[in-house]
C-alpha cells in the first residue's frame, strides 16, 4: 500500500443552492522517496487538491489515507498533531510571521514542537546553501520576495517533515537557486526517502520529479514525466 492515497477525492465550492466541482473523482497516490510534480493550467484545481492533502480543506467525499488511516475521519486536534509531526508546507504566500524576525521564526516552532527538529549542524549548512544568514536579524517585510521564500522553505524543512507540500517552492527564486533547492528537495526524497509533492509551473524542475500528476479541470492523472506539457 502507498504511504498517501487518495481515492475518488471530490471538491465542491459554494453553497446548497450552488455549487461549483474544483476537484472530480480524484485518485492519487505517493510512495516514501518520491519527488511528485503536480502540474496543470491555472485554476484547474492544484492548490485545493494540495490543501486536501495538507488538511487544510477538506474533501466534499472520497478518502485519504496517510499510513493506512482515513485522514478524513481523523479528530481536528489528531490531525493538527499530525501536520506538526509529519508535514512541511511551503506556500505561496511564504507564511512567515511578520512580527518576528527571522531567527526567531525558528525559535517559535521550538516552542511549539519541541523534539525533532533539525540539529544545528544541518540547519547551519542550509543556511549557507539558501543563503540567509545574513538575513537572520531582519523582518520579513525587510526581503524580498526570494528571500521571505528561501527562509520559508527552511522553516518548513526545520521541523524534519516526511512528507513536503510545496506550491510553487521556487517561483519567486532566480533560476540558480530554483535548480539548486529543487535539488535539495529531491535530495531529502531520496537520500531520507521523504516524500516530496509540489506544484509547478516551471518546465525545467521536472527534470528533478519521479512522477507527474496533472490536473485539467479538476480532474487529475499521472502522466510521463517526458510527455508533460506544461500550459
Ligand atoms: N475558497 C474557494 N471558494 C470558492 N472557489 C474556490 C475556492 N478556492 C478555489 N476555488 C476555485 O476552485 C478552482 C480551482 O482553484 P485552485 O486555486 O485550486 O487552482 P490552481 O490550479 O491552484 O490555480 P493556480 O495555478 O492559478 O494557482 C478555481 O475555479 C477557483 O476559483
Amino acid at each position: 500500500m502507498a504511504r498517501i492515497e487518495v481515492k475518488n477525492v471530490n471538491k465542491m465550492f459554494g453553497n446548497k443552492f450552488a455549487q461549483t466541482p474544483a476537484l472530480t473523482d480524484i485518485n492519487f497516490s505517493a510512495n516514501d522517496g518520491e519527488v511528485i510534480a503536480i502540474t496543470g493550467p491555472s485554476g484547474s484545481g492544484k492548490s485545493t487538491f494540495m490543501k486536501i492533502l495538507g488538511g487544510i480543506l477538506s474533501a466534499t467525499d472520497g478518502e485519504i489515507n496517510v499510513d493506512g488511516d482515513n485522514y478524513q475521519n481523523m479528530k481536528e486536534s489528531v490531525k493538527t498533531k499530525f501536520r506538526l509531526n509529519h508535514l512541511g508546507f511551503i506556500l505561496q504566500a511564504y507564511n512567515l510571521l511578520p512580527y518576528l524576525k527571522v531567527k526567531d521564526q525558528f525559535k517559535l516552532v521550538d516552542k511549539i514542537k519541541k523534539h525533532g527538529n533539525m540539529d544545528k549542524d544541518t540547519f547551519d549548512q542550509l543556511v549557507d546553501k539558501l543563503q540567509i544568514g545574513d538575513l537572520m536579524q531582519h523582518y520579513p517585510d525587510e526581503l524580498s520576495g526570494g528571500q521571505q521564500q528561501r527562509v520559508a522553505i527552511l522553516r518548513a524543512l526545520y521541523t524534519n517533515p516526511d512528507v513536503i507540500l510545496a506550491d510553487e517552492p521556487t517561483a519567486a527564486l532566480d533560476g540558480k537557486m530554483a535548480i539548486e533547492t529543487m535539488q535539495l528537495l529531491q535530495e531529502l526524497a531520496h537520500k531520507q526517502n521523504c516524500i516530496v509533492i509540489l506544484i509547478t509551473h516551471d518546465a525545467r524542475l521536472l527534470d528533478y520529479v519521479d512522477r507527474n500528476f496533472q490536473i485539467v479541470d479538476g480532474k487529475g492523472k499521472f502522466i510521463n514525466v517526458d510527455d508533460a506539457k506544461l500550459v
